[in-house]
């Protein structure tokens, strides 16, 4: 075995012991090539296993609004572009998405919607989500994740007392150049202080990176280690998506093999994490792969007939159904995998929950 591969087995012996992986092993790891990947795949399924056994926890996707005040160079919600025909679902029309979901046997509903000046700019608009919220809480009784973008304190708040259990607010990469790139006037430290504000509140925090968008293996490391750090309970990677009408449209993208490393190297270096597979890259054909490299968690099932759009698909899978449960189980199934109970699910968050640290100004809950 020559000397590559020989530092290669040592790493993922390493890993598989769960001894803390350095920088260097994983700026190793990341140099992984295809026909070498097998092997770091299996260490990352059997690192899932340890801690998940062949369970997976399936996430609904309810985009209600794709309106935006900001202008985001890889996104095609971008306020700048005027080509997209948006949409802003009711209450009714949220209510029933929700339903429909949770109905089919998620285990959470993430409600996420662009930086929508009606709720961002108006003190009614998260009063009137907030209502939403609790009906769907009380109507359901599934765990709910809210990706909203920058959201105050004040609101960070409300929602937790609702009874909402995450909060996810993507980075993107924490190279603060490649950021100023991406997330267009929008501050770095603003986003990662409201992360950091939600999980001393007690929620969850989901931290999500891109790859394929001008990221080295440096900036993938750095992104790796500082999920870490900060304690994220749910670390993910979406291959970028270049959408019509932005400025990113013509950007050169690559296989999407980088992404399954990464997922496979999340889980070598925090194997009690969620870490999404997500239908909203390569749709449900993409499901497998990202399984195999070590992903637990299948997100972005979204109902067929609700008019609802993905984010990097914004329509793949969707109208034909294939983002539903009767098209992942029998996936899962030929997988040895299969989905885990709500009760399991509802176990693994109260496992989690940290407590509150008390903010003053009516806090959530301190315990
Ligand atoms: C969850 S959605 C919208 C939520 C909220 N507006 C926000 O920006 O946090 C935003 C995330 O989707 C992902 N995303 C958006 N456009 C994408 C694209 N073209 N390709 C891949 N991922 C994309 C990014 O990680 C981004 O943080
Ligand atoms: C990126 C979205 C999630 C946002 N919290 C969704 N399309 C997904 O892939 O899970
Ligand atoms: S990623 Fe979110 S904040 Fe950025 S443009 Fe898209 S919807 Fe808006």
């Amino acid at each position: 075995m020559d000397m590559r591969n020989l530092r290669l087995a040592g790493i993922l012996e390493k890993a598989k012991a769960e001894s803390p992986l350095s920088h260097e092993d994983i700026l190793r790891l990341l140099e992984t090539t295809e026909d070498q990947f097998g092997c770091v795949a299996q260490a990352a399924r059997e690192l899932r296993e340890k801690y998940f056994q062949n369970k997976i926890f399936l996430y609904g996707f309810l985009y209600f609004s794709t309106f935006c005040r900001n202008d985001c160079t890889f996104c095609l919600y971008r306020k700048s572009n005027s080509s997209y025909q948006r949409y802003r679902k009711d209450r009714g029309e949220i209510i029933s998405a929700a339903r429909e979901l949770a109905d089919s046997g998620v285990h959470l509903l993430d409600l996420t919607m662009g930086e929508d000046p009606l709720y961002h700019n108006t003190p009614q608009g998260f009063a009137e989500l907030l209502q939403i919220v609790q009906e769907i809480k009380r109507e359901t009784q599934t765990p709910m994740m809210l990706s909203p973008g920058i959201v105050s304190q004040d609101v960070l708040l409300k929602f937790k007392a609702a009874g909402v259990d995450w909060y996810a607010c993507y980075q993107e990469t924490h190279n603060r150049a490649l950021y100023s790139r991406l997330r267009i006037r929008q501050s770095y430290d603003e986003r990662m202080e409201r992360k950091s504000l939600a999980k001393a509140m007690g929620y969850l925090i989901e931290e999500g990176i891109l790859t394929g968008v001008g990221d080295t293996h440096e900036d993938i490391a750095a992104s790796i280690l500082t999920m870490e750090n900060m304690e994220a309970a749910q670390v993910r990677v979406m291959s970028f998506v270049p959408q019509e009408n932005t400025p990113l449209a013509k950007w050169k993208t690559g296989s999407h093999f980088r992404e399954l490393l990464i997922i496979a190297i999340m889980r070598l270096v925090m194997p009690d994490r969620l870490i999404p597979a997500s239908l909203d890259v390569d749709g449900l054909r993409g499901l497998e792969q990202r399984l195999n490299s070590g992903a637990n968690v299948v997100t972005s099932i979204i109902p067929p007939t609700a008019g609802l759009a993905g984010v990097s698909q914004s329509s793949r899978d969707i109208a034909d159904g294939n983002r539903s449960l009767e098209k992942i189980i029998p996936i899962l199934s030929r997988m040895h995998l299969e989905p885990a109970t709500r009760r399991e699910y509802q176990t693994w968050l109260e496992a989690q929950a940290a407590p509150a640290v008390c903010l003053g100004k009516g806090a959530v809950q301190c315990r």
